[in-house]
């Protein structure tokens, strides 16, 4: 490989679209490189098309155009069970009637493979992630930690070649979501796959991700790690939708700044002038609302999160009048 040659692609979008009526186009001809072995979040808000898109590379929806190709094989037309995907579907999907055994047995049985041979693999893929000795239980008798991981044995025993994920932690409560996220994280790493993950929860996706992929309107608004996504939205959609960001509108346009790169002084220093309209104590910070002097718009409102130290020795409320500023490399210019 020389150094203009791409790092292998797992998958491979090109052009795709999808359109289920007239005039409702859900994925608009999308281009996307998904590098081989890593972990792919596709985020963005309800309607945006991300499980469209998924559901277009798993093979359980057909494509209006374009191509995919799953390490330079196109599967645009292939049948999903012959693709070389799997796919983990939210609160798992698991057979409550089956045992779990049976549950990761289920689509090889499917295929015609014999039973004493389905078994024994399905007995091999739970004891690889630690539940050979529950093998007999129902998924009503594991918890939400031990079905997450039947979920994926029974997803893996297709040997695929890319996992596919449609919200598969949504359905849990906060504490195990957190906890699940971990495992899924050190699951792809060690099963050495490549994970498209779907989710519109921005944290989870950057604490998950090689790579954000942000979706809106069935277009991709920026792909990118978490960090170059979270430090340099690309469009003004990115950077509310990621959160942790002010959009001001100023001479050079509209920029985006992280709410705690914004430093607060008293009014009469330079800056913007503004009045604190709210405070909020959130423990290890305090994050305060502020509205900009002469501006009643959306963009008129800002938010600034001070550590809880700095609060302690400065503090500030409700209509306190402040100057507003920031370095000017803290300020991202955003698309028009
Ligand atoms: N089977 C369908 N028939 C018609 N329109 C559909 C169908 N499925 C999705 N859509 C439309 O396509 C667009 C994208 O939907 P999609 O489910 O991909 O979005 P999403 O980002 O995954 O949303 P959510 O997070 O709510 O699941 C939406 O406008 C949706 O209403």
């Amino acid at each position: 490989m020389d150094a203009t040659t791409p790092p292998p692609a797992a998958v491979e979008l090109i052009a795709l679209t999808k359109q289920y009526g007239p005039g409702s186009i859900a994925v608009d001809a999308i281009n996307l490189r998904i590098a081989a072995n890593s972990y792919c979040c596709l985020l963005g808000p309800s309607g945006c098309g991300k499980s469209t898109t998924l559901r277009m590379i798993a093979g359980h929806e057909s494509t209006t155009s374009g191509d995919i190709l799953l390490e330079n094989r196109n599967i645009t037309d292939l049948p999903a069970a012959e693709r070389g995907t799997a796919m983990m579907f939210q609160s798992f999907a698991l057979f409550p009637h089956l045992s779990a055994l049976d549950n990761v047995a289920f689509s090889l049985k499917m295929k015609g493979v014999a039973k004493a041979e389905r078994q024994a693999k399905a007995q091999d893929l739970l004891e690889r992630v630690s539940l050979g000795h529950l093998a007999h239980r129902k998924p009503g008798e594991l918890s939400g930690g031990q079905q997450q991981r039947v979920a994926l044995a029974r997803a893996l025993i297709t040997q695929p070649r890319v996992l596919l994920l449609d919200e598969p932690l949504s359905a849990l409560d906060p504490f195990l979501r957190i906890q699940m996220r971990a495992e899924l994280r050190q699951w792809q790493k060690d099963l050495g796959l490549t994970f498209i993950h779907v989710t519109h929860s921005q944290e989870e996706a950057m604490a998950l991700a090689d790579t954000m992929v942000v979706m809106n309107h069935g277009l991709i608004e920026q792909v990118g790690s978490p960090h170059a996504v979270y430090n340099h939205p690309a469009s003004e959609f990115v950077a509310r939708f990621m959160g942790g960001h002010n959009v001001l509108d100023t001479t050079a346009g509209k920029v985006a700044v992280r709410n705690d790169h914004i430093r607060l002084a008293p009014l009469g220093s330079t800056g913007w002038a503004a009045t604190v309209s709210d405070v909020e104590y959130q423990g290890t910070y305090v994050l305060l609302g502020l509205q900009l002097d002469g501006r009643t718009d959306k963009d008129g409102s800002v938010s600034v999160m001070l550590p809880e130290a700095r609060f302690v020795q400065q503090s500030y409320a409700t209509g306190d009048r402040v100057d507003l500023s920031w370095e000017p490399s803290q300020a991202h210019v955003l698309a028009a």
